[in-house]
């Protein structure tokens, strides 16, 4: 079931018409649906649940707004997180220390720490000499880290070559072929509970065969780690699953996904932790944004919206596509480019689109804009970063947009030696 709904001739998110929320907040708006985030957490813990022992922890560089983080929080998610600003928003969210798993290629020593300060549940190493300095933070601290072996298992995602992270040529993850022999020199230090190993080969995987075969490498690698005496309780299997961002798109479901890993896994004897991002948020939300000209163009008009590249990067970054649909539609279509404001010729959200017919004034929506939307605005172009709604039932309100308002440098923040 859709939480984005045609009702009465125009697009709501749940009960609250798209227009009303465009008057009172402004646009361009980031809209979320809670409902259709709270089944997507729930479809999704159930789904993986077939595995056995299992946790979930939401990978929030797809959507830290607080607001997201909090429901998520009450489904008894935990958070996946990637620096200590993302740590320190799961706990402010409300998220238990204990359910957050600290990933990522470049954790700081300050980062480590804040970490064992505040006691998570895991760190997913990276590489050895990682491993010993946590191991040493930790004793300092009279503490043992609890810590995973991030594994490169060499294979192709079959992805965009911007978000796969499980080829050898990546910069994620240590060769599993070298795991073992980490393993052996990590698992006797005092500061570390090294206890198993964590992959993840990339984002939007619309194939689970990748992920199968990534799965059965980790397998053999557990199996080689048990021979050698050590001990394996824990596993983490990433994120990446896909969703559809357009009609004719059928990525695996969440069930499908959950059966193939019990299949995967049914041997293994550990706790399994799961690492969503994209599953969960993108379709729970949509980017509102205003027509301001329909400007002709050589071949198609261009309909400049007051959205841009700075707001959803994802389409000048990966050539993503979204669905781009008025939020009054009219019944006519037409065929236009949608662009955005910003000074780049890559500030484009659709090129030779079959699209609602819009004009100067309307508002339309870019769909699946939950995930990786807001979180990497910038604000180029000194565009103010835009406001975050959360919707519920027929309620709503702004959550956690960073710059609610324009901010503007004022010349006492310019250093004297430049006045
Ligand atoms: C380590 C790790 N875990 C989880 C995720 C979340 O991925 P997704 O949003 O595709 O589920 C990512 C992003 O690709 C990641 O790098
Ligand atoms: N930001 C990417 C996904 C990267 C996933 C993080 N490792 C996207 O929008 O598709």
């Amino acid at each position: 079931m859709d939480h984005f709904n045609i009702t009465g001739g125009e697009l709501h998110a749940e009960e609250v018409p798209l227009s009303r929320i465009a008057a009172e907040v402004g646009t361009p708006v980031y809209v979320y649906s809670t409902a259709t985030l709270q089944r997507h957490a729930r479809v999704f813990k159930e789904a993986v649940a077939q595995a056995g022992r299992t946790r979930v922890a939401f990978a929030i560089k797809a959507n830290p707004n607080l607001g997201v983080l909090r429901l998520l929080a009450n489904e008894g998610l935990g958070a996946d997180v990637v620096s200590g600003g993302e740590l320190k928003r799961a706990l402010a969210a409300g998220m238990k220390a204990e359910d957050i798993v600290f990933s990522g290629v470049g954790k700081t020593r300050a980062e480590l720490a804040l970490g064992l300060d505040e006691g998570i549940g895991q760190f997913n190493l990276e590489l050895e000499e990682e491993g010993v300095v946590l191991a040493a933070l930790a004793a300092e601290r009279g503490k043992r880290a609890p810590a995973v072996l991030r594994v490169n298992p060499d294979v192709d995602a079959g992805t965009h070559a911007k978000i796969s992270t499980g080829k050898a040529e990546n910069k994620f993850g240590l060769p599993i072929d070298q795991a073992r022999a980490i393993f052996d020199r990590l698992a006797p230090l005092p500061g570390l509970d090294l206890r198993g190993v964590a992959l993840h080969i990339g984002s939007q995987l619309k194939d689970l065969a990748p992920l199968e075969a990534a799965f059965d490498r980790v397998g053999l690698l557990i199996r080689e780690l048990r021979a050698a005496g050590h001990k394996v309780t824990h596993v983490d299997l990433g994120g990446g699953l896909g969703v559809s961002y357009r009609e004719g798109e059928t990525p695996p479901s969440p069930a499908e996904y959950g059966a193939m890993v019990a299949r995967a896994t049914k041997d293994w004897d550990v706790e399994l932790m799961f690492e969503p991002g994209r599953v969960i948020a993108a379709n729970a939300g949509v980017l509102v944004t205003e027509v301001l000209w329909v400007k002709p163009g050589v071949t198609h008009p261009w309909v400049i919206v007051d959205a841009a590249m700075n707001d959803l990067a994802r389409v000048a970054i990966y050539d993503a596509w979204h669905d781009v649909a008025a939020v009054r539609p009219s019944g006519e279509t037409f065929t236009a480019n949608v662009a955005g404001p910003v000074c780049e010729s890559s500030d484009v959200f659709a090129k030779a689109r079959v699209m609602d017919k819009v004009a100067q004034g309307d508002l339309i929506v870019l769909r699946s804009a939950g995930a990786y939307g807001a979180t990497m605005a910038s604000t180029y172009n000194s565009r103010a970063l835009v406001p975050e709604v959360l919707v519920s039932g027929d309620r709503y309100a702004i959550v956690a947009s960073r710059i609610a308002a324009e901010t503007i440098m004022d010349a006492e923040q310019v250093p004297d030696w430049l006045k």
